[in-house]
C-alpha cells in the first residue's frame, strides 16, 4: 500500500540517512533500556504524558545505529497515534506487512511502537508477535493504558517496564546548560549556580518542554494544558468518569495539600463526595501517574490501612501551575522532589507518625529500614531530628540509616546523617 509506505518512510528518517532530533540525552534511562533489550523481553516505556517517552525512543534508536552498528533499515518506528492508521482495518498487521515486503525482510528487526495503546486489540497482536520470537519489541504509552490488568495478564512475564518520569535534577541541570562533574572540587566551585537552579527546579519541575520554555506565562499555560489532557484523556475518558466536577474538586484539594496526611472521612466532609468514589478517583489518578498515594508505615496491614494517607504529585511545576499555593509551601515541594527521586531510584516510600513525623520510610532489600526527614530551613529544626530518633527507638535494631535532608547542612549528629538536598539529588553524599 503506497500511502502506508510513504507514512512509514516519513516516520523513519534513518532509513534514508536523514537526520532526526534526539534532544538532550537521558543516560539514566538509556542504559536501563539497553540492558533490558539484551533480555529478549518486550521493553515497555510507560509514564505520564509529556515526560519524554517518544524522545527517549529516538535516543535509543540513535544509539542502536551509532553505537551498536545496527542496520538503520532493521528499525521500524511507528507512532500509533497517527490518524492515518486509525482508518486501516488491521493497522499493526498492515504496518508490519508493508515494512517486511518493502524495507527489511531479514532477521532481528526492531519494532518500536510509540503510543501503542491507540490501536484497539494491540495487546493480542503484541503477545502473538512476541511468541513468534522474530523481533525485538519496544513499546511506549501513557501509564493508565499500559499498566492495567488486561495488559498485565496478556503479556505478563514477557515484559520489562521502564517507568519514565519528568527530568531529575541532574537532567534538569543539563537542560539548563550545566554539565556537572561529580567531583568534590568541581561541585564546590559551582555550588551557588547549582543552588540557584535548584530554586527554579523546585518551582517549575521537570517536564522537558516546560523547562525549555523561557517565558514564565507560557510555561504555566503549557503545564495547565498538560494537566487538562492528563485528567481528560487518561482519567475521564479511560474510566468513563461521569462526575467530572467531583473529580476536579478532589484532585485540586489533593494537589494543594501534597505531603499532608488526610483521612477519607475528612475528604468526605470537606468535599461532599462519597468515600468509595474518592478511593476510585485516587486510584485513577495513580494509574495516570499524576498522583501517588503514600501509606503509613507499619508491619501490621491493619494498622497501615487504618491510618491516614498522603499524596505527592508527579511534578512540582505541574502542581504549582494548577493548585492554589503560596511561596511558603516551598518545604512541601521539596518533600515532593525527594519523594519523586526515591521513586526514580526504585523505592516505594511510606511515612510514619507518632510523637513526631518521619517523612519517608523505606524497606531495604536486607529487611532493614531507612528513615528520611526533609527540612528546607537554614538551621535544621530539632523536632525533625527527634522524630528520627523516636523512629529508631521504636524500630530498634531494624534501622540501618537515619537521614536528614537539609538546605545546606552537612554533618553527622549521632546516628543521623545530614545531607544537603542538592547533593542528595545529585547522588553525591
Ligand atoms: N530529552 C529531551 N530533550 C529535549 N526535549 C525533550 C526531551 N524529552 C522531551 N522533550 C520535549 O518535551 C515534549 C514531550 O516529549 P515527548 O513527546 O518525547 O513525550 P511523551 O512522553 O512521548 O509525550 P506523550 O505521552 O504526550 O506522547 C516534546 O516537545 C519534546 O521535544
Amino acid at each position: 500500500m503506497a500511502d502506508l509506505l510513504d507514512l512509514l518512510v516519513a516516520l523513519n528518517p534513518w532509513w534514508s540517512g536523514r537526520d532526526f532530533d534526539t534532544g538532550v540525552r537521558r543516560d539514566r534511562y538509556l542504559s536501563k533500556i539497553k540492558r533490558y533489550c539484551t533480555t529478549g523481553e518486550i521493553v515497555v516505556l510507560s509514564g505520564v504524558r509529556r515526560s519524554g517517552k517518544t524522545t527517549l525512543l529516538y535516543q535509543m534508536i540513535r544509539d542502536l545505529i551509532d553505537e551498536q552498528g545496527v542496520d538503520p533499515r532493521s528499525i521500524l518506528f511507528v507512532n500509533c497515534d497517527e490518524p492515518a492508521l486509525a482508518n486501516l482495518d488491521r493497522p499493526l498487521e498492515a504496518v508490519l506487512d508493508t515494512y517486511r515486503s518493502n524495507i527489511w525482510s531479514g532477521e532481528g528487526a526492531w519494532l518500536v511502537f510509540d503510543e501503542i495503546q491507540a490501536i484497539p486489540g494491540w495487546e493480542r497482536w503484541l503477545k502473538a508477535t512476541y511468541d513468534r520470537k522474530r523481533f525485538r519489541l519496544v513499546i511506549s504509552g501513557s501509564s493508565s493504558y499500559l499498566l492495567d490488568s488486561e495488559v498485565s495478564t496478556l503479556i505478563s512475564g514477557r515484559y520489562l517496564a521502564v517507568p519514565v518520569y519528568p527530568l531529575d535534577f541532574s537532567e534538569y541541570l543539563l537542560f539548563r546548560g550545566m554539565e556537572v562533574e561529580l567531583d568534590p572540587v568541581a561541585l564546590a566551585a559551582r555550588k551557588y549556580d547549582i543552588l540557584n537552579l535548584l530554586g527554579q527546579y523546585i518551582r517549575e519541575g521537570g517536564f522537558p518542554q516546560a523547562v525549555r520554555q523561557e517565558d514564565g506565562g507560557v510555561k504555566a499555560d503549557q503545564l495547565r494544558a498538560y494537566y487538562d489532557s492528563i485528567v481528560y484523556r487518561d482519567i475521564v475518558q479511560v474510566n468513563k468518569v461521569r462526575n467530572q466536577r467531583a473529580l476536579a474538586d478532589l484532585l485540586s484539594y489533593l494537589l494543594t495539600n501534597i505531603a499532608l496526611p488526610y483521612s477519607y472521612r475528612q475528604l468526605v466532609e470537606v468535599l461532599g463526595i462519597e468515600a468509595a468514589t474518592i478511593r476510585e478517583y485516587v486510584c485513577y489518578a495513580e494509574m495516570a501517574r499524576v498522583l501517588f498515594e503514600v501509606q503509613y508505615f507499619s508491619y501490621s496491614l491493619k494498622v497501615q490501612a487504618r491510618n491516614n494517607k498522603k499524596v505527592y504529585c508527579i511534578d512540582t511545576g505541574l502542581r504549582n501551575a494548577v493548585s492554589f499555593t503560596f511561596s511558603a509551601d516551598e518545604g512541601r515541594c521539596v518533600e515532593n522532589l525527594v519523594f519523586l527521586e526515591l521513586r526514580r531510584r526504585g523505592g516505594d516510600p511510606y511515612y510514619w507518625k507518632k510523637g513526631g513525623e518521619v517523612d519517608f520510610v523505606l524497606k531495604n532489600p536486607d529487611n532493614t529500614l531507612t528513615a528520611i526527614n526533609v527540612t528546607y530551613t537554614d538551621t535544621p529544626p530539632e523536632r525533625e531530628m527527634n522524630a528520627l530518633r523516636e523512629f529508631a527507638a521504636e524500630f530498634d535494631g531494624r534501622v540501618r540509616d537515619l537521614v536528614l535532608i537539609t538546605k545546606d547542612t552537612v554533618r553527622m549528629d549521632g546516628e543521623i546523617r545530614c545531607v544537603p538536598l542538592w547533593r542528595w539529588l545529585l547522588g553525591v553524599v
